[in-house]
């Protein structure tokens, strides 16, 4: 039996099950994966979050080879028992735990660099919650998207920040309501995707910062109230359709708060940065099924 120590954290609705594990020792699997994030028989989760050391899981590997101060990786399940390799919510609620839990050294806890899947991240602790650069991002071609309460296909952009995303703008908030996100909407080409329905709100542009409202169908966790990467993929598709003069600053509505997110350029070319709160919400124990 194996008796797991968990914390349960969240970031704009989008939640998690973390838990310390340094060297690798617990074997995870996808069916304690999902026995962790199940609502009703267990503590109930988008996703599952190991702190895990880059130099004891294989993935850990070339992300030392890119930044050997990345000490710490995040392990990122979702509720379905995949692997998913980004999590923008996610990796701002890992900073808070590591830096909660003693983890990085203080002198680490300004810009902490963490290991994904999609190699490194540099988190930055704010005032009010944390910035992650999540580096470049490409367009990935365009898609046909059906959903449940759409009456015709619509087209969607497909985006990689890390993980995969398709976009798809709708007409207003009435059509964003009655889309039914209790299935995966159907892509063609079909390929494994996050999917987000993004409105514009009204004026776009104020002050300066170019505002949108999604929902979204989150692969492997299906709808969440928030997903950070979505959020950035819907930012960079609404500015991308907008063309020139479109500002690099953009506030996210998600239904479960608000993410800002910014384009910058550096040397490499253009980053994304995400913006948002972290929380740690209770800990308890939990007892694993037999692996
Ligand atoms: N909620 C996350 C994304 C989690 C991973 C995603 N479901 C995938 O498999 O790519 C976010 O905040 O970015």
């Amino acid at each position: 039996m194996t008796t797991l120590r968990f914390t349960k954290g969240q970031g704009t609705g989008n939640d998690f099950v973390l838990f310390t594990d340094p060297d690798g020792e617990i074997e995870l699997t996808p069916a304690r994966v999902r026995a962790l994030c199940d609502r009703r028989f267990g503590i109930g989760a988008d996703g599952v979050i190991r702190a895990v050391r880059s130099r004891s899981i294989p993935d850990g590997e070339a992300v030392l080879a890119e930044e050997p101060e990345a000490e710490w990786f995040m392990d990122y399940w979702n509720a379905d028992g995949s692997e998913a390799k980004m999590c923008g919510n996610g990796i701002r609620v890992y900073a808070h735990y590591l830096i909660s839990e003693g983890l990085v050294q203080s002198e680490r806890r300004d810009t902490l660099p963490i290991g994904t899947r999609s190699g490194v991240r540099d988190v930055l602790a704010g005032m009010s919650g944390y910035t992650v650069d999540m580096g470049r991002w490409r367009l990935s071609g365009e898609r046909l998207v059906s959903a449940r309460g759409l009456y015709v296909p619509r087209p969607g952009l497909g985006i990689d920040v890390g993980n995969q995303h398709v976009v798809t703008a709708l007409a207003n908030v009435s059509e964003l309501d009655a889309v039914e996100l209790h299935q995966a909407p159907k892509l063609d080409p079909e390929g494994d995707a996050n999917v987000e329905f993004v409105v514009p709100e009204e004026p776009l542009v104020k002050n300066g910062v170019a505002r949108i409202r999604l929902r979204v169908h989150e692969m492997g966790s299906g709808e969440t109230l928030s997903c950070g990467t979505g959020s950035v993929a819907a930012a960079l598709a609404f500015r991308h359709w907008g063309g020139e003069g479109m500002p690099n600053n953009w506030s996210v509505e998600v239904p479960g708060g608000r993410l800002g997110v910014r384009m910058f350029p550096t040397q490499e070319g253009e980053h994304v940065s995400l913006s948002g709160p972290a929380e740690l919400v209770y800990t308890g124990e939990f007892e694993l099924p037999e692996a």
